[in-house]
């Protein structure tokens, strides 16, 4: 298990992770989701003792990583792929780790096997391709057979094939009872592979929940209603006490929120109007997600000062896609 309490890291005057408090429990796979910049790296790397909090703390198994009697037995980590000696072949680098962490050498070669790289253990690392390199970074996590999993934007890169097999092994750790992080700044990436959501913006915590009540909380539907007789509806639809926007694609066609389909059908043939649409929108992934964050991105030194890219929703659009 892995504990966070109102921990906290400021880097000079940038507060990266602000009183941040949440679980993660074992047998599940959690996804870790917020903006670029939005502090999960630092807050993975002070959950792995790599970063010192400024206050609060960072627990793995109740303990601080430093108090763990065997580390790499207890917690794996993949964080940076390409952390390899570029001229060590795979096996002589998972055999250094090995030697560091007291690990039998056995292991070395149960994790080749387990992420596909057995035909390939001799070869330079730094020849290898960015999907093979997150297989060598997973297998190197893995050597301690631990019980804690922790995955830095393990997608990041990958072709079709490579994200479909990190899908695959995340949720077959966590179907082998282990506790199991994984980063990621794409929600319907991360929708497909993790039962729980921790969401951070700015440091902070917006939400911790199932992905699925996350997913129903945060998409919202709308009814887009079309006429001709556009005055007489809207007036029609205010009166019943709904709440009607124009709809910025017509001027024939209004956007209804906060009811649903049969009652907007109602509510116009009760006044006589005619319907020339009546459809449910349903928003994306994406804009759930947006619609949540959006007011907690983090602006970095590259961002224009000249105010149009700082719009919130905007300015998050361009990095969250990126
Ligand atoms: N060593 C450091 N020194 C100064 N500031 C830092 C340092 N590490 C991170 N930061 C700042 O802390 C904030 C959080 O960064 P962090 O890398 O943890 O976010 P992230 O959510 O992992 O983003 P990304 O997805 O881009 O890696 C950012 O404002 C970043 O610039």
């Amino acid at each position: 298990m892995i504990e966070t309490r109102c921990l906290t890291k400021r880097y000079g005057g940038t507060t990266a992770v602000d009183d941040l408090s949440f679980r993660v429990e074992p047998g599940r796979v959690t996804g870790f989701l917020g903006p670029n910049g939005s502090g999960k790296s630092t807050t993975m790397r002070m959950i792995l003792g790599l970063d010192r909090p400024t206050a609060g703390a960072a627990l793995v198994n109740g303990q601080p990583y430093q108090d763990l009697k065997y580390p790499l037995r207890t917690v794996g980590a993949l964080l940076d792929a390409k952390w390899v000696h570029p001229n060590r072949s795979a096996r002589s680098h998972l055999r250094w780790l090995a030697a560091s962490g007291q690990i039998p050498k056995a292991r070395i070669d149960a994790v080749l096997d387990q992420v596909g790289l057995t035909g390939a253990a001799d070869r330079r690392a730094g020849a290898f391709s960015l999907g093979m390199s997150q297989r060598l970074g997973i297998a190197a996590a893995l050597l301690g057979d631990p019980e804690i999993l922790l995955f830095d934007e393990p997608v990041n890169g990958l072709d079709p094939e490579g994200i479909v097999w990190i899908r695959q092994i995340m949720k077959q750790l966590a179907g082998e009872g282990r506790t199991i992080l994984v980063s990621s700044h794409l929600l319907p990436e991360i929708a497909l592979t993790a039962t729980d959501l921790i969401v951070i913006g700015r440091g902070r915590l917006i939400k911790a929940a199932s992905t699925t009540d996350f997913v129903e909380s945060a998409s919202h539907s709308t009814v887009r209603v079309g006429t001709l007789q556009i005055d007489e509806l809207t007036a029609a639809l205010k009166r019943a006490g709904v709440h009607v926007e124009p709809d910025a694609d017509s001027d024939f066609s209004l956007i209804v929120t906060g009811t649903d389909i049969a009652r907007v059908g109602t509510l116009a043939a009760a006044a006589g109007v005619v319907l020339t649409e009546l459809s449910v929108q349903r928003a994306s992934l994406e804009d759930a997600f947006m619609h949540i964050t959006g007011h907690d991105i983090e602006y970095t030194a590259g961002d224009s000062v000249d105010g149009a890219d700082r719009i919130p929703a905007l300015a998050g659009a361009g990095r969250w896609m990126r």
